[in-house]
């Protein structure tokens, strides 16, 4: 367990409304103004006077149509929809910030890993160091219909390829090009220097990348790794390459067992388990008094909208349960979906069982996240609790409306934490960039047990470079 205080991330989406179904209907909301760049600018900026250590962007290439076999119910609670692509603001909100970093998902199933890595190598530039890659493979069978792929790969297929799509984008963050590429020489009459720079000749399965990276080394070079699958492929997929992951949330003792599986899996993968930092999606409703916010989570309760909470657990999973009597118990069933998000439901906690009303009901304030409600004082108490009993490391932050919920969490609950040590109050001066946030000033890379690693020191630490693209003259 980490003694250290608490990570917080602001979990959130390019759309008007994320994992509350009908945050959009509380006059207080916000979200409708996702398409004003000014909202991500006074976002980011609320979020480094906080001192938090990021904002982290959830992300769909497809829409909520397995609901009663049609998008409309998506379609009438914003469920996740429309959706802009998150990696977009991220510059804008990094040029108003210094500290802030970004966690950024973004499929590996609908693009190419050359096309991927040199996206994450701009916002590496572009954020001085301070992006993180949500690695997801999707779930959504209206991705793969609209980006040509007819249907879903198969679910355990999507990470084996994953594992190859992560060799390539190491090969080319890590190993492509030198340090000390860029010569500017104008004497010489060279901006490069082509000896430095080396194709990475990947001829794999899935994958075939002759070439060379098409960016200069950024800050990290590989961006903080993040995943959040937690079936058991997902779960080792998690171990060989996450350098944290994202878990769902029901009770404290349900993540633990989670977390346990998390952190033996990494050790078995030859990795010391404590490196992987968890992060526990939690909603936080907090007034000055329990009362009080017991009150406002009734209010938030009231505007829930059933249909959009089961539309959205049908596109996560791909289980259509709008004809199914909703109290009937459920049970569990491969999916070709988001498998952890069915077991969360059936086999995680064996005593009890769920039925599509009682989802709808969990789902609808904060998604596959528990809901702390509270004064300060028992908010604080429950993130302590949550910290010591699931071995966390940190939380990101989902809400009810937005930005009310984070304002909230800002101005009642922080103050709190951080009087007892569960929260920061300043950054740490020397550590830039994302993942020093996570390891330590100075640790930029990776650290040496990753795999990214081994492939930075087979190419360049060990003298044995693969063949340069040309010679100077
Ligand atoms: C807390 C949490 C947040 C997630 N956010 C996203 C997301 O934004 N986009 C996405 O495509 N998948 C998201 N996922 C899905 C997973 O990353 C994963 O691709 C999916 O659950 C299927 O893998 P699994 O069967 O191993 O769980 C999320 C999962 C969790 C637990």
């Amino acid at each position: 367990m980490s003694n250290q205080p608490l990570k917080f991330f602001a979990f959130d989406v390019t759309a008007p409304a994320h994992l509350t179904a009908g945050s959009w209907r509380d006059p207080e909301d916000e979200g409708w103004r996702y398409t004003d760049v000014d909202y991500w600018t006074d976002t980011a900026r609320m979020l480094e006077d906080a001192c938090f250590d990021g904002v982290f962007f959830a992300d769909t290439v497809g829409y909520h149509d397995v609901h009663g076999g049609s998008p409309d119910a998506a379609m009438r609670d914003a469920a996740q929809f429309p959706i802009n692509d998150p990696a977009l603001v991220v510059p804008a909100m990094a040029s108003v910030t210094r500290h802030l970093g970004f966690g950024v998902t973004a499929s590996l199933t609908y693009e190419q890993p050359y096309a991927l890595a040199r996206k994450f190598s701009t916002l590496d530039h572009l954020t001085a160091g301070r992006v993180g890659w949500n690695i997801v493979t999707s779930y959504s069978e209206s991705a793969a219909r609209n980006l040509g792929l007819g249907t879903q790969v198969p679910h355990d297929k999507r990470y084996d390829m994953a594992d190859e799509y992560l060799e390539v984008c190491y090969k080319l963050w890590e190993s492509s090009w030198q340090d000390d590429a860029v010569i500017r020489d104008t004497e010489a009459g060279a901006y490069l220097d082509p000896r430095r720079i080396h194709p990475i000749g990947h001829k794999g399965t899935y994958f075939e990348v002759p070439g060379v990276h098409l960016c200069q080394p950024s800050p990290q070079r590989t961006p903080v790794l993040f995943q959040a699958g937690a079936s058991s492929r997902g779960t080792l997929f998690a171990a060989r390459h996450a350098e944290a992951v994202f878990v769902n949330t029901m009770t404290p003792e349900l993540t633990r067992h989670g977390v346990d599986r998390i952190r033996t899996a990494v050790a078995r993968a030859g990795r010391d388990p404590r490196s992987v930092k968890v992060l526990a999606l939690i909603t936080v409703i907090v007034a000055p008094t329990d009362a009080q916010a017991r009150e406002k989570y009734e209010r938030h309760l009231a505007k829930v909208s059933y249909e959009g909470a089961l539309a959205r657990y049908a596109g996560w999973t791909g289980i259509d349960l709008s004809n199914v009597d909703p109290d009937l118990p459920l049970q569990y069933a491969d999916v070709d979906g988001s498998r952890s998000i069915v077991e969360m439901f059936s086999k995680a906690d064996p005593g009890r069982t769920w039925t599509t009303r009682q989802i709808a009901e969990f789902i609808g304030v904060g998604g596959t996240g528990a809901v702390i409600v509270g004064s300060p004082r028992t908010v604080a108490a429950e993130l302590r609790t949550w910290r010591d009993v699931a071995d966390l490391d940190g939380f990101n932050l989902s809400y009810a409306t937005k930005p009310g919920g984070w304002e909230d969490f800002i101005e009642l609950a922080l103050p709190e934490l951080r009087r007892q040590g569960l929260a920061r109050d300043a950054y740490d001066e020397r550590a830039t960039t994302l993942r020093e946030r996570f390891y330590g000033a100075g640790q930029r890379r990776t650290l040496p047990d990753h795999p990214a690693s081994g492939i930075r020191a087979a190419r360049h630490e060990g003298g044995q470079l693969p063949g340069a693209v040309g010679a100077l003259a």
